[in-house]
């Protein structure tokens, strides 16, 4: 059996915390024969995205990055979603200070994701709509369980996906699908996901694939991982330099975007709706 061992097991503040991990939204284990870290989301119940997962994550990664892991599998503690995306209670009525804190936290994880040096593979278990496929689709190579659905909704609650996001979805879809899907606010099956090119697999079981990702990462083993990273990153610099330069005007359009009362009466009655299916 594969000697794994957990990261981040320092408390966040004080001994009393010991026992749990330091990012406890998050865990990281990295197996010492492949040297491949595992990320995985835990915050129930559906891992949404609020400002202190999206902490949590940046930790991780930042992590990842600097233990020179071999590779990073980003996947879910939950059995049946990968990530609802952004937690909408965050947008929802926000406070001035903490929606700014959390959108800026955003652009981190999508900055050091997308712009990672270490290769990057989502095992997507579970549903994984906006936030959560902005999260996969961030990543190089995507494994799905079947009877799921993934896609960028936005539009579908009456929300804008900024640009990166579609730089993400633009990375792996062609522009005229890209284009289509974001418009209607598309979620796929897995198996039209598959179809389309959105993910690369489909697996039966979450060990599958994590397995199937741990295997692309594997194809890496004899490239020189300097070069590696570069090429990526040059891939992807344009993207990532075009959040860097405008993350200012970024914020200030999200904050003056989401702010509009036309646009939380819209996530109010989203939500709601929501509400009303969970109680069914
Ligand atoms: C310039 C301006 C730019 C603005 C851009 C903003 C970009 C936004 C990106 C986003 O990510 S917005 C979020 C989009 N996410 C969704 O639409 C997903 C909504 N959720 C679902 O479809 C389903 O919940 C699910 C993920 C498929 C899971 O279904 P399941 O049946 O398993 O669980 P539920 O009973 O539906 O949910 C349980 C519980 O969780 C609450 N919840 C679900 N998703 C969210 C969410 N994204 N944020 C906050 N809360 C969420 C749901 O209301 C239930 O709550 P309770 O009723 O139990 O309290």
């Amino acid at each position: 059996m594969l000697r794994t061992k957990v990261l981040s097991l320092v408390a966040r503040s004080g001994p009393s915390r010991l026992m749990s991990t330091a990012t406890k939204l998050t865990t990281v284990e990295v197996n010492d024969k492949t040297g491949i870290a595992t990320l995985t989301m835990c915050r129930a119940p559906v891992n949404g995205l609020n400002l202190e997962l999206l902490k949590d994550l940046k930790t991780s990664i930042d992590e990842i990055e600097s233990n020179k892991s071999r590779g990073l599998i980003l996947t879910s503690s939950n059995a049946t979603i990968f990530s609802a995306g952004l937690d909408i209670m965050e947008m929802y009525n926000p406070e001035k200070e903490r929606i700014r804190a959390f959108w800026t936290q955003l652009q981190e994880v999508w900055l050091s994701l997308y712009g990672s040096s270490v290769p990057t593979a989502a095992a997507i278990n579970g549903h994984s709509p906006a936030g959560g496929c902005l999260l996969a689709t961030s990543c190089e190579y995507r494994v799905m369980l079947p009877k799921f659905t993934i896609g960028l909704n936005e539009t579908q609650l009456g929300i804008v996906a900024p640009k990166w996001f579609m730089s993400s979805f633009l990375s792996v879809l062609p522009q005229r699908q890209a284009e289509r899907a974001l418009n209607q606010g598309r979620m796929f099956s897995t198996e039209e996901a598959l179809q389309i090119g959105l993910i690369d697999e489909t697996a039966t079981s979450k060990e599958e694939a994590v397995e199937k990702c741990a295997a692309f990462l594997g194809t890496f083993a004899r490239v020189n991982p300097l070069a590696r990273a570069l090429t990526k990153q040059q891939f992807r610099a344009a993207d990532l330099q075009q959040l860097e330069n405008e993350r200012k005007d970024d914020l200030e359009k999200f904050l003056f975007f989401i702010n509009q009362p036309a646009v939380q009466k819209g996530l109010g009655i989203y939500l709601e709706g929501l509400k009303k299916k969970a109680k069914k």
